[in-house]
């Protein structure tokens, strides 16, 4: 027996038998200590491509490599224990072909020993997640406003508004689901129609600007600690660090041009 008995994962079908249970907590992370803070509290961690975003300064996801997401991946699988964490798949690296997508998310799996893929798209994606989940590779899927659809779309646009549009969205949720995913993020729709893909869909909805009666919710890590500047409306700052950093920095800054810093206890004597 080693001294610290090892902690198991939550596995796929723990997390795909919470539908209609206690709502799932996810969040994402990108580093090491981060994903050890949320590791604490969330059942899924996500290794999300807004990481271009939020830590490399993209404006878009569409920049993001599938080197940055797998050194992100390892850096949050070596931070945590217990969560299940998912990584997403980046612009371009799934959307040619299954065999393409399976190459690329075998890589994800195999060199971060992550729980699962994301990867954005509904009923267009349905064959790529079949091929997958079929072979091993586990499957959250991702529908409503799909950030990787920027351009197409004419930027991050709430979906659902009209809605003539809910029928097909309600169809990618469920094709999605039945082409093998295990659970299914619900992003920037109206509050309505993500009750309605909750209910149409067997597997557990993960919501960022849904709905809470979601089977789950996801925030950005960053945006809801107050990290983030503009931030979408869908996100509640449950925390302030943003200021609360600035201040520790001009501190600094004033100390070091006293020369108050460093001082007794920060020095070899
Ligand atoms: N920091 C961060 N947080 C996120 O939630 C996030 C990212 N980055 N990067 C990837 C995507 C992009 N996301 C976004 C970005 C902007 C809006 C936004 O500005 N939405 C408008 C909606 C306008 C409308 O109603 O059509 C808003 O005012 O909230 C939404 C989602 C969500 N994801
Ligand atoms: C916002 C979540 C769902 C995401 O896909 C990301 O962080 O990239
Ligand atoms: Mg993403």
């Amino acid at each position: 027996m080693s001294a610290q008995a090892p902690v198991k994962r939550i596995t796929v079908p723990q997390i795909a038998a919470r539908k209609g249970d206690v709502p799932i907590v996810a969040l994402t992370a990108y580093t090491a200590p981060m994903a050890a803070l949320v590791d604490a509290h969330a059942e899924v961690i996500l290794v999300g491509d807004s990481l271009g975003m939020v830590v490399h300064g993209l404006t878009s996801t569409i920049g993001v490599t599938l080197e940055m997401m797998i050194l992100h991946g390892q850096a949050v699988m070596r931070g945590s224990r217990q969560a299940m964490v998912v990584i997403d798949m980046p612009f371009g690296s799934y959307e040619e072909s299954p065999e393409q997508a399976f190459r690329n998310a075998a890589r994800v799996m195999t060199e971060t020993g992550c729980g699962a893929v994301k990867l954005e798209g509904g009923a267009r994606m349905a064959e790529t997640i079949r091929f997958l989940t079929s072979r091993g590779i586990p499957v959250m899927g991702h529908v409503g406003l799909t950030p990787q659809a920027t351009l197409t779309m004419g930027g991050f646009k709430t979906q659902g508004r009209d809605q003539d549009s809910w029928p097909a969205h309600i169809e990618d949720a469920r094709a999605v689901a039945e082409a093998g995913a295990f659970s299914v993020v619900v992003e920037g729709v109206m509050e309505a129609l993500a009750d309605r893909i909750t209910e149409a869909v067997a597997v557990p909805t993960i919501g960022i600007g849904a709905s809470a009666r979601c089977d789950g919710q996801i925030l950005v890590l960053d945006d809801m600690l107050g990290l983030s500047g503009r931030v979408p409306r869908f996100v509640k700052k449950f925390g302030d660090l943003g200021p609360r950093a600035d201040e520790a920095i001009a501190t600094y800054a004033a100390a070091v041009r006293d020369r108050s810093f460093p001082a007794a206890d920060q020095t070899y004597r």
